[in-house]
């Protein structure tokens, strides 16, 4: 059987997030050390730039053949032809986007509460985001910290692919992995290095240990 989501390093990028390097080239280089999969987040953007950012972070994703998605916005993701697109609960539901954008191939939905597990949204995503695992700086609007035993717990519920989020760094990628992650989502940790390229690399072999 083909494997629908193969990704185990999952860079989530934004321009402000980008502390030392233009974000192009952070995801450039970050794609060089292991990164497989890149989500556009803007938050404070209007959808002109947003769209922008994506066309221009595209045409380099496209050079190595990873996968772009867009956080929240349908009409950008369609526009610039993006891989799919990440959405929680307070966002356009998955089943509204599966009408709207037929062909989506990778849809993303966040999972803050066991009680979505059952929910036809969460089946009709690609994988479930575990948001957040540890609690982060970065996203502070969170209602819940799954933490190792939330990451096990969720594993034991569904076959579903899962992608942990949420002050994950080189330190705890191993462990999140063997709690019952897929893939490993990450912010920080790579957009704030001063060596984007290393702090892939020093995550993907964590996460491949
Ligand atoms: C991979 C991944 N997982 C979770 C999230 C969080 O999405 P959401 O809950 O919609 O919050 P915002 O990112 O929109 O603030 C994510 N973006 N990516
Ligand atoms: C977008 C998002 N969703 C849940 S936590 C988070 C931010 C993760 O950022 P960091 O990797 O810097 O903790
Ligand atoms: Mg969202």
């Amino acid at each position: 059987m083909v494997n629908s989501f193969p990704y185990r390093l999952y860079l989530v990028i934004s321009e402000e997030a980008c502390l030392h390097h233009h974000f192009l080239k952070v995801a450039e280089q970050a794609v060089k050390g292991g990164v497989d999969l890149v989500q556009l987040r803007e938050k404070n953007t209007t959808t002109e730039e947003f769209q922008q950012k994506a066309f221009q972070l595209k045409e380099i994703l496209d050079r190595y053949q990873v996968p772009l998605i867009i956080n929240d916005n349908l009409e950008v993701a369609q526009k610039v032809e993006a891989s799919g697109i990440h959405v929680g609960t307070s966002d356009i539901s998955p089943t509204q986007i599966r009408k709207t954008w037929q062909d989506v191939s990778c849809l993303g939905y966040s999972i803050e509460d066991l009680k979505q597990l059952d929910s036809l949204e969460s089946k009709t995503a690609d994988y479930l985001g575990i948001s957040p695992v540890f609690k982060t700086e970065t996203k502070t609007d969170t209602i819940i910290e799954w933490g190792l035993s939330g990451v096990a717990k969720i594993r034991s519920l569904t076959h579903q692919p899962l992608v942990a989020i949420g002050h994950m760094n080189a330190k705890n990628a191993a462990e999140v992995i063997q709690a019952g992650a897929n893939c490993i989502a990450v912010v920080s940790a790579i957009c704030a290095a001063k060596d984007p390229a290393k702090a892939a690399e020093q995550l993907r072999n964590e996460i491949e240990k």
